[in-house]
């Protein structure tokens, strides 16, 4: 596949009070800003690995690394909490909070509440529950812009109203209703799927404890699982499955607009040669192996702290500094991140650690959304051939949400030297969970090793466009086993998640060294 290789700047991504800038500003994009400089790439997260890279000799124990306000207390456990959890709590910042929270609402019974997901959960505000749908490609509108600003403070790109689909029943496992996607070519029923445990978002809202323990297993056998949003949370709460489902679909038409930029245009978004990690990596731009051969698909990252004003603006095409489509991103992020505290919330009271309090909303860490597109299968080229668009990875992070529509997306059980498709699943996100969730864990979760290939059968005639939202760390947070307190090694001799991205980024870029962009697979911890 030709490389494309073009230079831009990304202006937009995203920002955070940010509305659209002037049209003229489109021309002269400004250099991306100090504070997303980490050095680079690009790259899939977790591609990078991370057992790689070299331990310092030694001083793995102690987190000096952390931050000196970062204080260990115990909490009381509750009735469903296995283990005590040890929470790290910081002082009442001196430093103004970009995202002003809301006062807390009234929150319908069985739905999760501010406090239940943790001191970081923001509200999202109030969506129009009326609205028709389907979204048109690009009406992600809001109805109430002065409404969303009070909430949210002058500062906060209010999340647009998202139309809702009909309520409908409860969902359960043993439903036969179709879950594929009606206007796309089916996923082959003879191509072997990877057996993910389905869970419910709205189970677990519940505090459903079967569901719980589900989960629990899976996060430790897998590391998959797919998680159905229907008939969960409520427009009023910061977890709303339906209003997450309509913001993926209108961002997968947004993401079409971007790819769809002339390459040049795009390329000047790709920051790899300024240290960013976010922007845009071209097609070919990455390597799926050690031999250095190309990858197959584009990458367009935003950050979640340019979009929610925690950090400043990255330059973006026009496209991405449209005050709807800034608004758009900062609804999915905060939809996506409040689903992200719920299931941390649920590990974290298994394992007795505090990770929510790692995860928080408003402090800067290299969470992220990406879009990926993989061209179609061009015309004579073999229909079977497991054409690599993104090499084998482990992802970098915490836990990752994935958007899929079309197949491609693999994995490697474990025990199994047989790589094996993920079947995506209307309502549903896949969900996984990377190395940073390893590390705390001691080496009790899993982060499964995965890659995308070509789509199977008549679906490798389309391009295949993904939409993930990465959670990790936030950037000080030292990798290191949190089960044993505060002795717990660090096999990475006490680096910060920032750093350590940083360290396997730069790994799987053409030109980097793939050697040290391993992550956990095979055992480490
Ligand atoms: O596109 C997909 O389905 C998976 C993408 C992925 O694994 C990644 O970007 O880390
Ligand atoms: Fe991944």
């Amino acid at each position: 596949m030709a490389q494309t290789s073009e230079k831009h700047h990304h202006a937009s991504q995203l920002g955070a009070s940010a509305i659209a800038p002037p049209a003229g500003l489109d021309a002269l994009p400004p250099p991306a800003p100090a504070l997303h400089h980490l050095r680079d790439d690009h790259t899939f997260d977790s591609q990078l690995g991370s057992a790689a890279i070299a331990p310092p000799n030694g001083e793995a124990s102690l987190p000096p690394q952390l931050p000196a306000q970062y204080h260990l207390t115990t909490e009381p456990t509750s009735s469903t909490q296995q283990q005590p959890i040890k929470r790290f709590q910081t002082p009442p910042s001196t430093a103004p909070d970009p995202i002003p929270k809301p006062s807390s609402q009234p929150i319908p019974d069985n739905h999760t509440t501010t406090s239940q997901l943790g001191p970081s959960a923001i509200a999202a505000p109030p969506q129009t529950a009326s609205l028709p749908s389907p979204l048109p490609a690009q009406s992600h509108a809001a109805s109430d812009p002065q409404s969303h600003e009070t909430q949210l403070g002058p500062n906060a790109i209010a999340p647009p109203a998202i139309p809702r689909p009909e309520p409908s029943e409860a969902h359960d496992e043993t439903e036969t209703e179709d879950l594929t996607f009606p206007t796309l070519p089916p996923f082959p029923s003879t191509t072997p799927t990877a057996p993910l445990t389905r869970l419910s978002l709205r189970k677990l809202l519940a505090r459903d404890a079967d569901e719980e323990q589900r989960l629990w297993t899976a996060s430790r056998d897998l590391g998959f699982f797919y998680l159905d949003l229907r008939d969960a949370g409520s427009s009023s709460s910061e977890i709303d499955g339906p209003a997450l489902e309509a913001s993926i679909d209108a961002l997968f038409a947004l993401g079409e607009e971007v790819f769809a930029l002339p390459v040049e245009e795009k390329q000047k978004y790709d920051f790899k040669d300024q240290g960013s990690y976010f922007g845009y990596k071209g097609l070919g731009a990455g390597v799926v192996d050690a031999k250095g051969t190309r990858d197959g698909n584009e990458f367009y990252n935003v950050s979640k702290d340019d979009v929610l004003g925690v950090s400043d603006k990255l330059p973006a095409p026009g496209v991405l500094r449209a005050e709807e489509a800034r608004g758009l991103l900062a609804g999915f992020v905060r939809r996506g991140h409040a689903v992200v505290s719920l299931l941390l919330r649920v590990l974290e009271e298994r394992l007795g650690v505090d990770l929510r309090g790692l995860h928080r909303l408003e402090k800067e860490s290299g969470d992220q959304v990406r879009w990926v597109r993989a061209p179609a299968r061009e015309e004579g080229e073999d229909e079977g051939e497991e054409k690599r668009a993104l090499g084998e990875h482990t992802d970098f992070g915490s836990l990752t949400l994935l958007a899929n529509r079309l197949g491609g997306l693999q994995i490697l059980p474990p025990d199994s030297k047989t790589w094996t498709y993920v079947r995506p699943l209307r309502h549903h996100l896949i969900v996984n969970l990377g190395d940073a969730l390893v590390k705390f864990s001691g080496g009790q979760l899993r982060s499964n090793l995965h890659r995308v290939v070509r789509a199977p059968g008549e679906q490798s005639r389309l391009p295949r466009m993904s939409l993930v939202y990465f959670s990790r760390p936030e950037d000080d947070v030292v990798l290191r086993d949190l089960t044993k307190g505060e002795h717990g090694a660090s096999a990475e001799g006490g680096v910060t998640a920032k750093e350590w991205i940083l360290r396997r980024a730069l790994g799987r870029r053409v030109g980097g060294d793939y050697g040290v962009s391993e992550g956990t697979e095979g055992g480490r911890v």
